[in-house]
């Protein structure tokens, strides 16, 4: 058993959704944003799309700034981000039989003021897209930052259709997984720079 995957895999089994602390560690956290800050500089960013072609830039809708990251071409901190992936996957594959085979991450940084509307990460044209993934890289994360997550979950104490509403903070090392066909969620705004890893995993 392992410690810091099992409890996310018991709450994505029982809820849907699973949250831990220390994914990372400070130091992968801090030599990860300072990667992304460098690259970032170095004009490699884009402004987030929409839809699975990535064509339309709405900003009404999302306002964060990505970065696919590419196994081939990863600097040392992602690779080690990449493995750490890689360890979850088979720790998934090993215990729920998710059949998951691949994964894709980007680098997300929302300017301060930018959120991402309410939305469901699965692709209506590609439901591939198993698992939401999120690892925060940002230190000292006050709650009076703003840029929670907000993650929508079916309330089963109550009438059916209703909701109730889980806010996140965006702290450094902690990484949330969730269904991605099932829990609908948005990133409120943030008064400063709110840096993340993103991404999904995937069957086939
Ligand atoms: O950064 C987050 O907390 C969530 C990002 C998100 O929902 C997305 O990129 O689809
Ligand atoms: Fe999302």
């Amino acid at each position: 058993m392992n410690p810091q995957f099992e409890p996310i895999i018991d709450g994505i089994l029982e809820h849907g959704y699973g949250i831990v602390d220390d994914f990372l560690t400070a130091t992968d956290v801090s030599a990860l944003a300072q990667r992304l800050r460098q690259r970032r500089q170095a004009g490699e960013f884009k402004a987030a799309g929409i839809g699975n072609q990535q064509v339309l830039v709405e900003n009404k809708i999302r306002g964060d700034e990505i970065l696919w990251i590419d196994e081939a071409t990863a600097t040392p901190e992602e690779t080690v981000f990449l493995r750490r992936i890689g360890e979850f996957v088979d720790y998934v594959n090993q215990t729920c039989y998710l059949g998951l085979r691949d994964y894709e991450f980007h680098y997300a940084l929302y300017p301060p003021g930018t959120f991402y509307k309410r939305h469901l990460d699965q692709f209506r044209s590609d439901s591939r897209r198993k698992l939401s993934v999120i690892c925060y890289l940002n230190t000292d994360w006050q709650e009076t930052d703003g840029g929670q997550l907000a993650l929508f979950l079916p309330d089963s104490d109550k009438a059916a259709g209703s909701e109730r509403e889980l806010t996140i903070q965006p702290i450094g090392g902690r990484l949330v997984c969730f269904e991605s066909g099932r829990l609908e969620h948005e990133v409120r705004p943030a008064s400063r720079d709110r840096l993340s890893v993103t991404g999904w995993l995937k069957t086939g």
